[in-house]
């Protein structure tokens, strides 16, 4: 609302855009505020300026204070150091502003795009001491007057989107609600990088760009990034909201901020007597609404009628058709009443976007984060830094309440990125120093950065305790995607398919459609083998319905002879419901590496000569141990070898075993972490048995606890 004092049309407005509390409100006002003062926001570098020498208003001048002394840092050099990049940033959630901020304080012409035209989202996120410092540098206190007020330390997410929105905008971002990426365009004659968007015709598909940041969430990632797994016990999230009136007698009700099982046994036991409700633990925030984020029990859930049926596949198990959406209303209403002591009064859902009651449960079994948090891409001699930032970068356990300290952790070292940038320095550089520091991010805690919050900076060094801007070597893991050659358009993808078909065609069962079912059987992976090494396997005594022998076998050879650990054990990927694509592919290349500079040897393929394939130009780096190429000078026909399906050669696993079980860990279900191997399942807490995640767990370097 206006207020009523203003009589100044430029400061009602101005007062307008502060109080503004839903997105289109904001744009609006802000909208009508440069109308009034006939100041255009596309004018980017001028803008701010120009905005405050406009607005003459007391009320303005206590933000602007705020604003320059942030702009006047030096690592922004008065805005000079990136005047000539153009950045798209993908995602207006905390991670994508907050980054547009230090983009624009760079200097940099900032675009932000959003598919949402509103910020719906009631989720709140526990904030650590240095976001708060941070996020009161950029005056959101001015914007949203209960910002962290007494010992609160955290934030529903539509008011931190609120108040990074009003920021940005200042600043002279541009930022386009309702409009969806789609993908790239790439250059063409004299026009640079754009973007493919829906609607196809919004005006901001026509403006270049040499920085891609994607904070896309978790369900986004741009082409070219790859993500590792990272799989555990099953563990189901559920965040629940009600309405806050903000009487005295809600005021009055304690909030959790984590109790975990193990430290309040008592609690929970009570919580299943008196409910039959079993969680492993539950955090309770009172901000714009109540919020509650738990973890709870699959028994428990199947007990009380939230989930219908048991299936051991975490995406059966929670698909809409399988929860009872009226039981897991009861269940997060008893969690909650009882977790509160039963002090809550007349206790309602506050609605989600859909304008149903904000109920939602989510499998963190298995979380993802991405390889590599950086790349660059090059068509027609044009350059394209790309990053990764907040969820889409690592996802987050929500109950730990990480997600937006490490989301603007990694967009300080990302805004640090594109300085390097926009300073000129050698792309392979930057990119190493990105990853170097990219290592750190899942081991910070609070107590492990710097508590110098006043000196924090985008520069890593204010902010890391040990930061070594050089453990990643400016040749090493670091991700260049340049123009494929002229003669081929085929994605690696592709070219990798053609290669598996080239090589096992005319097998009887064999049959490769694809880099992933088609090699259930084994068949195609021992048709492989036997192109290569004709002499190791007896084709003809293979059948299709004995695919774990199949997969054993050719699983032994490709370890024993070529070095290349299997991704997963034989039963599972003959079995298992879906073959992970990526692992395949990375599996495949591997074995083409291996082969790589051979002749393909069985008669029916005996004209066929293997030339190198352009696989580099999607980099495939996992991190496996390092294995054995062919030796060019290795006898085609090696004796026969007719490996144990069924008892490997232990000498192989030696160095992939789990810490802890010391049974062999597959690629796929494996962590690694103080330099050894564990099964993800097996890295559990020695007191409690919880399953922990990275990061959140202390290592007793005596007893190798
Ligand atoms: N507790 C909770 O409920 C949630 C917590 N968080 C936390 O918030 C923090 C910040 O998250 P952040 O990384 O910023 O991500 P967010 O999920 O908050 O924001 C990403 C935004 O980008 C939008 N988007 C995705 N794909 C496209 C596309 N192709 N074109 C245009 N827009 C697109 C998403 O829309 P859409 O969502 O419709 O795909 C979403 O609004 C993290 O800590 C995260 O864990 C984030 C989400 C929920």
């Amino acid at each position: 609302m206006a207020n009523q004092d203003s009589t100044n049309p430029s400061h009602a407005l101005f007062d307008q855009f502060v109080q503004a509390q839903t997105c289109k409100e904001v744009q609006c006002t802000f909208s009508e505020l440069c109308h009034h003062l006939q100041v255009d926001p596309r004018d980017y570098q001028s803008f701010y300026t120009k905005l405050k020498e406009r607005l003459n208003y007391w009320k303005a001048k206590s933000l602007w204070v705020k604003l320059d002394k942030r702009a006047q840092h030096q690592d922004y050099q008065q805005g000079e150091v990136c005047a000539k990049n153009k950045c798209l940033v993908l995602g207006a959630g905390p991670c994508g502003l907050r980054t547009a901020i230090e983009l624009a304080l760079l200097g940099a012409h900032v675009v932000v795009l959003e598919k949402r035209d509103s910020f719906s989202r009631n989720n709140v996120l526990h904030l650590w001491p240095y976001t708060i410092y941070d996020l009161r540098g950029l005056a959101a206190k001015k914007f949203y007057g209960k910002f962290c007020t007494g010992a609160l330390d955290h934030i529903s997410i539509r008011q931190l989107q609120l108040i990074l929105l009003k920021v940005s905008l200042l600043l002279g971002v541009e930022v386009q609600t309702g409009v969806e990426f789609k993908g790239f365009v790439e250059p063409s004659g004299d026009t640079g990088w754009m973007a493919k968007l829906f609607p196809d015709n919004h005006p901001a598909g026509k403006f270049q760009f040499d920085v891609f940041i994607s904070a896309g969430g978790g369900s986004f990632v741009p082409y070219g990034f790859k993500r590792k797994e990272l799989r555990g016990k099953l563990a189901i999230g559920i965040t629940c909201n009600f309405i806050n009136r903000h009487t005295a007698a809600e005021a009055q009700v304690a909030e959790i901020s984590g109790v975990a099982r193990i430290y309040n046994q008592k609690f929970f036991q009570d919580l299943l007597t008196e409910t039959g409700i079993d969680l492993e633990n539950i955090v309770y925030y009172k901000d714009d609404t109540h919020y509650f984020v738990m973890t709870a029990k699959k028994k428990s859930l199947l007990k009380m009628g939230v989930i219908k049926q048991d299936f051991s596949d975490a995406g059966k198990l929670l698909a809409r058709v399988n929860v009872d959406q009226e039981a897991l209303l009861r269940y997060a209403y008893d969690a909650a009443q009882f977790s509160t002591g039963h002090c809550l009064p007349d206790m309602q859902f506050a609605q989600n976007h859909a304008g149903q009651p904000d109920v939602a449960m989510f499998d963190f079994t298995c979380m993802h984060r991405a390889e590599n948090a950086s790349l660059v891409r090059e068509r027609k001699g044009k350059k394209l830094l790309m990053g990764l930032v907040g969820d889409c970068l690592v996802e987050p356990f929500w109950p730990l309440g990480t997600g937006i300290a490490r989301g603007f952790l990694a967009v300080f070292d990302t805004a640090w990125m594109v300085r390097s940038w926009g300073k000129g320095r050698p792309h392979m550089e930057v990119l190493a120093e990105r990853e170097s520091i990219y290592q750190l991010l899942s081991q910070t805690t609070p107590e492990n950065t710097s508590k110098k919050y006043s000196t924090f900076s985008i520069d890593p060094a204010t902010r890391y305790q040990h930061v070594n801007l050089n453990s990643v070597k400016a040749f090493q893991n670091t991700l260049i995607l340049a123009d494929p050659p002229r003669s081929r358009k085929a994605s690696a993808f592709e070219v990798l398919l053609k290669w598996c078909q080239q090589h096992t065609a005319g097998y009887d069962g064999v049959k490769v459609k694809d880099l992933n079912q088609s090699w259930r059987s084994g068949l195609a992976l021992c048709a492989l083998i036997n192109t290569f090494r004709p002499c190791v396997i007896d084709m003809s005594s293979l059948e299709e319905s004995n695919a774990v022998y199949n997969n054993q076998l050719a699983f032994n050879f490709l370890e024993r002879e070529l070095g290349i650990p299997p991704i997963m054990s034989a039963s599972d990927m003959s079995f298992k419901g879906q073959i992970d694509k990526l692992s395949m592919v990375h599996y495949l290349t591997q074995i083409h590496d291996a082969f790589n500079e051979r002749t393909p040897t069985k008669g029916l393929h005996s004209q066929t000569f293997y030339s190198p394939l352009p696989l580099q130009t999607f980099n495939l780096q996992l991190h496996t141990p390092s294995r054995t190429r062919v030796s060019p000078v290795a006898p085609l026909s090696a004796p026969k070898v007719t490996p144990d399906p069924v008892n490997p050669d232990p000498e192989l696993s030696s160095n992939e075993e789990c810490y802890f079980c010391c049974q062999r860990v597959y690629v796929l279900e494996r962590i690694s972490t103080e330099g050894k191997l564990f099964h993800r399942s097996c890295f559990t807490c020695h007191q409690c048995g919880t399953t922990l995640r990275l990061g959140g767990y202390t290592f007793n370097q005596h007893t190798g606890e």
